[in-house]
């Protein structure tokens, strides 16, 4: 792999010096090339307007969601997916239309649905009974007839680890087709004159690599609506592209998974004589994910003979969980000298009490010391958004990066913001009853 360097031979990203953003904002630091995002939403559009189908793109804003993010979707003419109070609170703070949010998820709360109605969201993507209920209440009180789509639990399996695979019927998402569940909701609201029932979605999982889920997803959910008698506005395939981490990832390009979808429901109108439906997706990990790196420094090394060498950074499974949960795989690249030979194989350690505290299982890299700069590529989906304060160690700093500029977009936590929550316990152990 041959990397972007200066003329220090430092890593570049977006044409900054990897080195220099690591000694500006130190490390661990989460850093995002802002171009390339770009890059992957226009991308997205094209394939539609190509084709000259109506569309929506929804970032899945799980993957990664910062006022900043919100930000750079709403400049290029992106939707946005949120699932929680949390993600949507962060969205209007940025300043993001909500009439182009959407929200997902399995047990939304009364605050959270009022918050989303009162808020003005665009879509609501109803995913139970319980919700429609209370929807239907919340739409009565705030006088609105709110848009929504029913989520599907398609009974689709993809082919990708257990835990982010959606699709299956043994799932906790969505009313179930295959039991009757989906339609009895369809019956429900459509009958409910505080809804405007647009359509259907359904998601089969993340880090999907073949083209026959979606196209199967589709098919399905159109052959679904027709089998109600009903010709629906918008169908949502939901997201799950997968993108490549390792060399042993090979993932599509964007066209080819978006294509498929766009042929097969292009296919059913015309076999069902509809008008074509809006077609909607939800792209999470694909849009941010490679556009993403986390520089750490090197610090401790342990060397077990005929074993192996680890090589501990200063940060680990609090910035990046994915590896303890998924075993998944990250390649990592020394940005102080990136293109010199690989020397050693060596496992990339956290600094966290944890033997499964990894980011990197197993590579050859350059023979590093303390103080190097490592950068873990294509950490820019899932890791900043579900990092955690084990250990109590702060959560690192992101920063963006475009056009050889580069610009903080959240701030280092400190020890105060960790403790800042925290009350002096002052109940005595001898008090009488
Ligand atoms: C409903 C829904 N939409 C979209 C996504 C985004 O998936 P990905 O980040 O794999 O594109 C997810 C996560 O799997 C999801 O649950
Ligand atoms: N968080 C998961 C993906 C879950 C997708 C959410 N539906 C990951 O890191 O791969």
């Amino acid at each position: 792999m041959n990397y972007p360097t200066n003329e220090q031979n430092h890593l570049t990203i977006d044409h900054v010096d990897a080195v220099d953003l690591a000694s500006t904002y130190g490390t661990p630091l989460y850093v995002y090339d802002v171009t390339k995002i770009r890059q992957t939403m226009r991308a997205f559009k094209a394939i539609f307007e190509k084709e000259n189908v109506p569309y929506i793109v929804s970032y899945a804003s799980k993957a990664f969601a910062t006022k900043a993010i919100y930000q750079v979707a709403q400049q290029e003419g992106i939707h946005a997916d949120v699932v929680s109070g949390g993600e949507l609170y962060t969205a209007i703070q940025a300043g993001f239309n909500p009439k182009h949010l959407s929200f997902n998820g399995n047990n939304k709360s009364w605050d959270e649905l009022m918050m989303a109605v009162q808020q003005g969201i665009g879509t609501v993507i109803v995913d139970n009974f319980l919700e429609l209920q209370l929807l239907s209440e919340i739409a009565e009180k705030c006088q609105v007839v709110q848009d929504i789509l029913l989520r599907i639990s398609p009974g689709i399996s993809a082919h990708t680890h257990e835990f982010i695979s959606t699709g299956q019927q043994d799932s906790k998402f969505g009313f179930d087709l295959l039991t009757g569940q989906a339609k009895a909701a369809y019956d429900i609201a459509s009958q409910d004159s505080h809804f405007h029932l647009r359509g259907l979605h359904a998601h089969i999982g993340s880090q999907i690599f073949d083209v026959t889920g979606f196209e199967k997803n589709a098919a399905l959910l159109a052959d679904t609506a027709q089998s109600w008698g009903w010709q629906p506005d918008i169908i949502n395939v939901g997201g799950g592209f997968g993108i490549r981490y390792t060399d042993d990832d090979e993932p599509l390009p964007e066209s080819d998974y978006v294509s498929a979808i766009i042929r097969t429901l292009k296919g059913k109108a015309a076999e069902y004589d509809w008008k074509m439906p809006e077609i909607w997706i939800e792209p999470g990990r694909s849009v941010v994910g490679p556009a993403g790196q986390t520089l750490y420094t090197v610090g401790a090394r342990k060397d077990i003979p005929d074993m192996r060498h680890y090589i501990a950074v200063d940060g680990g499974m609090g910035d990046n969980i994915r590896p303890a949960l998924y075993e998944a795989n990250y390649e990592a690249v020394l940005a102080n000298q990136p293109n010199i030979p690989a020397q050693e194989v060596v496992r990339v350690a956290g600094k966290y009490c944890e033997s499964g505290d990894v980011l990197v299982w197993q590579q050859k890299l350059p023979k590093t010391q303390a103080g190097d700069i490592l950068s873990v590529l294509a950490t820019g989906a899932y890791g900043y958004a579900m990092a955690s304060n084990y250990n109590r160690n702060p959560r690192p700093a992101v920063v963006f990066v475009e056009n050889g500029q580069h610009q903080l977009v959240v701030a280092r936590e400190t020890y105060e913001h960790i403790a800042a929550l925290d009350r002096d316990y002052t109940l005595s152990a001898n008090m009488t009853h």
